[in-house]
């Protein structure tokens, strides 16, 4: 990374225990990582191994034992009650709101002017590709269009900072790789800095700029693989031999190989 360009995001040796006296859980127990913003960076691991906890302190919605944490730089500062948007592998939205009022809630909930945001939801809608679905309900909706939705409500409030949870997890191969593309399409439109956290090593090397593997129980940087192919990446990619490297070095690392 260029030492000239201060970090958005700085997670210094941090450390998480769950639990206290004997029923401690050391669920983290070394992570450091830098993340320039406007960055697409994915984190990959075996289950259970940290990756959600790092999100969720990322996030402010668990506190850390050790280590530091800043979000921000002189650039880009940070406001933690407006500049996070979260999708997780369950899309949570909810069956009584349509598609643009679901999309809407993060809107409401922070008071942002009602007419300015409706059109940003439009907007949005037209962005993950939903044009003409605003009034249906979430049950009128196949997987992957949810899923549309919950990233258009991520970015309803224009936040600086997108982490993603498995977004993809619960859906089929073959929606999952079209959402891959969506993504990075989405991504490039809206410069977010995001943090993609996967199982999938090959949904892994295809977004990320850079894939930071952690290693299981407690959750450790194992590395921090910059990812030099070229943007906009394509499903094509998969089958070129360097795409074949980066997940063969993956899988050396996770003790897959
Ligand atoms: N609230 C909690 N209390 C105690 N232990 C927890 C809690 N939340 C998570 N853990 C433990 O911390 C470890 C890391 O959990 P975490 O959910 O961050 O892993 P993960 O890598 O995201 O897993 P997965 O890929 O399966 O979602 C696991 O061993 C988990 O059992």
């Amino acid at each position: 990374m260029d030492a000239q360009i201060e970090p958005f995001i700085s997670l210094q040796n941090v450390k998480k225990i769950y639990g206290s006296g004997t029923n401690q859980h050391l669920a983290v127990s070394d992570v450091t990582l830098d993340i320039n913003a406007g960055e697409l960076i994915s984190i990959v691991g075996p289950s259970g191994c940290g990756k959600s906890t790092v999100l969720m302190i990322l996030a402010g919605l668990i506190s850390h034992e050790d280590g530091q944490v800043l979000i921000g730089n002189t650039d880009n500062p940070f406001d933690a009650n407006r500049d996070i948007g979260m999708v997780f592998q369950q899309d949570l939205l909810l069956k009584w709101r349509t598609v643009i009022d679901n999309i809407l809630l993060p809107a409401e909930l922070l008071g942002l002017p009602v007419k300015e945001s409706r059109e940003r939801a439009l907007d949005l809608i037209n962005l993950v590709g939903l044009d003409g679905y605003e009034d249906k309900y979430p049950k009128q909706l196949s997987g992957g269009q949810r899923q549309r939705v919950s990233i258009a409500r991520s970015l309803i409030h224009d936040p600086k900072l997108i982490l993603m949870d498995e977004p993809f997890g619960a859906l089929d191969a073959l929606t999952r790789e079209k959402m891959n593309l969506e993504l990075l399409r989405i991504w490039e439109k809206s410069q977010k800095t995001i943090l993609f956290v996967t199982h999938g090593i090959s949904e892994a090397v295809l977004l990320g700029s850079r894939v930071a593997v952690l290693t299981a129980g407690p959750a450790r940087m194992a590395a921090n693989i910059p990812i030099e192919l070229p943007y906009p990446r394509t499903l094509e990619m998969k089958t070129h031999e360097e795409f074949g490297k980066y997940c063969r070095e993956i899988y050396d690392l996770l003790g897959m190989a």
